[in-house]
């Protein structure tokens, strides 16, 4: 499967779309761009407009932004894209306990750009390096940009970049291992899963620093755990171990040591959601998504549109030869 940019954009072409375009002898800038352009727009897919729009809007360029948190330089956030289709993203900076510098902020806004473009892939693990998850923004960088501006800078990018990634067609899961802290916490946020080894804490430590989340954590948790459980977490800058994160929902499973590295058990656990076409995997992140973000007419709306895609598509014929039964 290819993809076609528009404006800077990825845009996925499925061999469905490619078919019928030949077959009405259209371009697919002529017929697939629209009915592309209308799904990634209803899904708020990743509009570099929309983006910059909202960056403008608020008087900040993103470019300023970027250079602005390159001086904060350390660690790195590592990318492998792997055959089978998942790719294990690492908050790497061990030295601080994977804490997010500013070069690491500009770092993984450009992953998840290149996680956008990935049309083969169908899963996503976030974890963090050497057992640890992250402790949050770098308060080295944090401290030197403590004015409101700069703070508000900082502030949009990630959260810019943290909804992208939540909206990639991946089905993400965020591995914790250790402490997720403070924008750490927020990070496992971004994912659709998160699994918690047996000793690690996920805790929103923001009330401790005199903060409240600004990357997009809290109006997810709200939407992870409700409103009642979301004001306990962030009120009591609560600790949450496996038990509690299973019992609010936050956590949905735990990995027990006998599934040997935390990172073999997750790949096994989401296997179980990845396997299969591609193409079908991100349509049902796609249209789940389109679900929990969009009203009820745009969601259906998108439902058709993304269904058209896999209908009479390779899996449905092969399934349907195969006369699969579901027993
Ligand atoms: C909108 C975003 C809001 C935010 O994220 S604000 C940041 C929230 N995070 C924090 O406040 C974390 C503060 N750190 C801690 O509580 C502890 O260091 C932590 C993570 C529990 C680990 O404790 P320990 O295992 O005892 O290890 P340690 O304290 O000796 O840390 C090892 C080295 O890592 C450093 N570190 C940990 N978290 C950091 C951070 N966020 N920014 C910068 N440096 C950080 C820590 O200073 C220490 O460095 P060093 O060895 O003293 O040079």
């Amino acid at each position: 499967m290819s993809a076609l940019r528009f404006r800077g954009v990825a845009l996925e072409v499925t061999p469905q779309l490619e078919y019928r375009c030949r077959k009405s002898k259209m371009a697919l800038c002529g017929v697939g761009r629209p009915l592309l352009q209308k799904t990634h727009r209803a899904l708020g897919c990743f509009s570099k407009k929309k983006q910059t729009f909202s960056y403008k809007a608020n008087g900040f360029q993103e470019e300023d932004i970027r250079k602005k948190l390159q001086l904060f330089p350390g660690g790195s956030i590592e990318l492998q894209k792997q055959e089978s289709g998942i790719a294990v993203m690492t908050v790497n900076n061990p030295a601080r306990m994977n804490a997010f510098s500013g070069s690491m902020m500009v770092e993984l806004e450009e992953r998840v750009c290149e996680l956008e473009s990935w049309t083969e892939g169908k899963g996503l693990i976030v974890q963090g390096a050497a057992g640890t998850f992250c402790s949050g923004s770098d308060l080295n960088a944090v401290r030197a940009i403590s004015n409101p501006q700069d703070g508000m800078k900082m502030c949009m990018f990630m959260q810019t970049t943290l909804t992208r990634l939540l909206r990639l067609p991946l089905i993400s899961v965020a591995l914790v291992e250790g402490k997720a802290l403070g924008g750490g916490a927020e990070l496992t946020t971004a994912c659709d899963f998160r699994l918690m080894t047996s000793d690690a804490v996920i805790q929103f430590v923001h009330k401790h620093m005199g903060l409240v989340p600004g990357w997009g954590g809290a109006a997810r948790l709200v939407r992870i755990i409700g409103s009642q459980n979301a004001l306990k977490l962030l009120a009591g800058a609560k600790k949450v171990d496996p038990n509690i994160g299973k019992q609010i929902g936050l956590v949905d499973d735990v990995l027990t040591v006998d599934e040997g590295s935390s990172l073999v058990g997750t790949e096994r656990w989401l296997s179980q959601f990845t396997k299969g076409s591609a193409p079908v995997i991100r349509a049902i992140k796609k249209v789940v998504l389109s679900g929990k973000e969009l009203s009820l007419d745009e969601a259906l709306t998108t439902e058709r549109n993304i269904f058209g895609t896999v209908w009479g598509g390779p899996a449905n014929l092969e399934a349907l030869e195969l006369k699969t039964k579901h027993k």
